[in-house]
């Protein structure tokens, strides 16, 4: 029997859940979906790949055994006080993926005895190549479960409670910050000769391919930096104006002020 499974809040990490649960051949033998919005009819699409689009929070509650939170953090509590009739702790796992709200604040908003899961993916699961860092908790059966389901979106890593916020910024805020890199990178593709459909070719799978090379081996970025810098070449004059500019710092600093605006999200 396939488990069924409620996201609520179907705006732009809602969708790519959804949208990455259809997608994949396994996920739909064994996950039944639905998703709510008040909204409906901006994600009705869902409707064609098999998904269940609804703005009933509390039927979508009744019918699910996973259940995952995905409105703004300023939203869930209002969400909760609408299905908190409908949530039952023998039957429930609930799953948070909302920035900055910790399971003790779920608990606060549902009571006790449930288990509480808190995920951090990227918009990236709608393709199932995302990066889900998943909340060590006491709840060790539920947890399972929930990395049997993220790992159907891409890949999971659990760890410790206090890791959550960091998490945040480096996979879920990482998909933008990684994107500006591509468009600046094809922009300065285009000033040095291609169309722009070309440049962002060449620079989305020119990432794609650094990436790639990390994740297939246990190798290191400098290691493979070294086998492209060709001394006196022009790889390593580039990347020596980009770190003159500030380059990697830019991006430590982006990181760490991203990781303190968290605490200040609600
Ligand atoms: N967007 C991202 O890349 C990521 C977002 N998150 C977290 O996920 C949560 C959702 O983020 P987004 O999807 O970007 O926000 P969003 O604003 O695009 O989506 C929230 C959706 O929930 C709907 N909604 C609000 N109240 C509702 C209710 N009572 N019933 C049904 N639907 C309701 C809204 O209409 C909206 O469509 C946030 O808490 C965010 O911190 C986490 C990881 C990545
Ligand atoms: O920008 C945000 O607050 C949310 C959390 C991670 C990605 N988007």
């Amino acid at each position: 029997m396939k488990t069924k499974v409620a996201i609520l809040g179907g705006g732009n990490l809602g969708t790519a859940l959804a949208e990455g649960l259809a997608r994949t051949d396994d996920a739909s033998s064994k996950y039944d979906v639905t998703i709510t919005r008040r909204n409906t009819k901006h994600i009705s699409y869902l409707e064609d790949s098999g998904i269940t689009v609804t703005s009933d929070n509390a039927a979508a509650v009744d019918a699910a055994h996973l259940v995952i939170f995905s409105v703004q953090p300023t939203q869930i509590e209002a969400l909760i006080n609408e299905v908190k009739s409908d949530l039952d702790p023998q039957k429930h796992i609930l799953i948070s993926t909302m920035a900055g709200v910790t399971g003790e604040e779920i608990t606060e908003l549902t009571g006790s005895g449930f288990p509480v899961i808190r995920v951090m993916p990227n918009t990236a699961a709608a393709i199932n190549q995302a990066m889900t860092c998943i909340e060590q908790t006491p709840h060790k059966e539920a947890e399972q479960e929930v990395v049997e389901l993220f790992e159907t979106l891409g890949k999971t890593l659990v760890i410790n409670s206090e890791l959550m916020e960091a998490s945040t910024v480096l996979g879920a805020c990482g998909i933008a910050f990684f994107l500006r890199y591509i468009r600046a990178a094809s922009q300065g593709g285009i000033e040095v000769g291609f169309h722009a459909e070309e440049a962002q070719l060449i620079a989305a799978q020119t990432a794609l391919g650094a990436s790639a090379l990390l994740l297939n081996s246990d190798s290191h970025p400098e290691h493979e930096i070294d086998k492209v810098t060709t001394p006196k070449g022009c790889t390593i004059a580039g990347l020596n104006e980009m770190e003159h500019n500030g380059l990697s710092s830019a991006l430590i600093k982006g990181i760490k002020i991203s990781y303190e605006k968290i605490e200040k999200i609600r």
